[in-house]
C-alpha cells in the first residue's frame, strides 16, 4: 500500500490517517485539537512500547502501528519529565504513575528544592507500513504540584504549567488544548500536512 505523488502537488495517501491509541482521553483531545483539519479514523489498540528515547518510542509505536492498520497512522508517545530526576520517569510515567500515585510522584521530588518539570508529546506519522516514521514533540514547562482538580486524566492533577495558578486538571478543557504539550506537537503536525499538502483516495 504505497502511497503516489499526485501529478498536482503532494502525496494521494492510500486512505485516511488512523490515530491509534488505548488512550480515550488522548483521542478526545486529539479529536478537540484537530478539529476538521487532518481528517482521521482511530483505532483502539495497546501497542507494546520500546525503552530508550522519547522520539524512538513514539517512531517504533508508529512503526508498528503501521504494520497492522496497513496504511498511513498517527500515534504519539506522552513524557513526563522532572528536572531534578534529570528527564525521569520521561516516558515510564504510565507505570510510575499507575504503582505510586500522585502522591509518590510527589514524594520521588521530597528531597530537592528543584520541583521543575516539563510535559513532553511526541507525534509519529507513518504513510505506510514500509516508510519511515516521522516525529513532532511538543514540550510545556511546569511543576509538580500535590494533586489538585478532577482526577480524570492521568497525571493533570499534578501538572501545574509555567504562568498558570492551575494545574492541567483544574483547566478548562479548552484552555488546556491551548497550551498543552499534545497541542504543541499537533501545531507540528497540521504544518507539516499542509506542506505536504497530503490529498486522499477516495
Ligand atoms: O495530557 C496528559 N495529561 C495527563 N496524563 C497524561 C497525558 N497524556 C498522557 N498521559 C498519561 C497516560 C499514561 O499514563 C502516560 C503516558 O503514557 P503513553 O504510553 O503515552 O499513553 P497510554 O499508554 O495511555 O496510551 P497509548 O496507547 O497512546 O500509548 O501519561
Ligand atoms: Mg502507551
Amino acid at each position: 500500500m504505497a502511497a503516489i505523488k499526485s501529478a498536482s502537488s503532494g502525496l494521494v495517501l492510500p486512505r485516511p490517517v488512523t490515530f491509534v491509541t488505548g488512550n480515550a482521553k488522548k483521542l478526545e483531545e486529539v479529536r478537540a485539537i484537530l478539529g476538521q483539519s487532518i481528517p482521521f479514523q482511530s483505532l483502539k489498540l495497546d501497542l507494546p512500547e520500546l525503552q530508550g528515547e522519547p522520539e524512538d518510542i513514539s517512531k517504533e509505536k508508529a512503526r508498528l502501528a503501521a504494520i497492522q492498520v496497513k496504511g498511513p497512522v498517527l500515534v504519539e508517545d506522552t513524557c513526563l519529565c522532572f528536572n531534578a530526576l534529570k528527564g525521569l520517569p520521561g516516558p515510564y510515567i504510565k507505570w510510575f504513575l499507575q504503582k505510586i500515585g500522585h502522591e509518590g510522584l510527589n514524594n520521588l521530588l521530597m528531597a530537592y528544592d528543584d520541583k521543575s518539570a516539563y510535559a513532553l508529546c511526541v507525534f509519529s506519522f507513518a504513510v505506510g507500513p514500509n516508510s519511515e516514521p516521522i516525529t513532532f514533540s511538543g514540550k510545556t514547562l511546569g511543576k509538580i504540584v500535590p494533586p489538585r482538580g478532577p482526577n480524570d486524566f492521568g497525571w493533570d492533577p499534578i501538572f501545574q504549567p509555567d504562568g498558570y495558578d492551575e494545574t492541567y486538571a483544574e483547566m478548562s478543557k479548552e484552555e488546556k488544548n491551548k497550551i498543552s504539550h499534545r497541542f504543541k506537537s499537533l501545531a507540528l503536525v497540521k504544518s507539516h500536512f499542509a506542506e505536504a499538502g497530503y490529498t486522499f483516495q477516495t
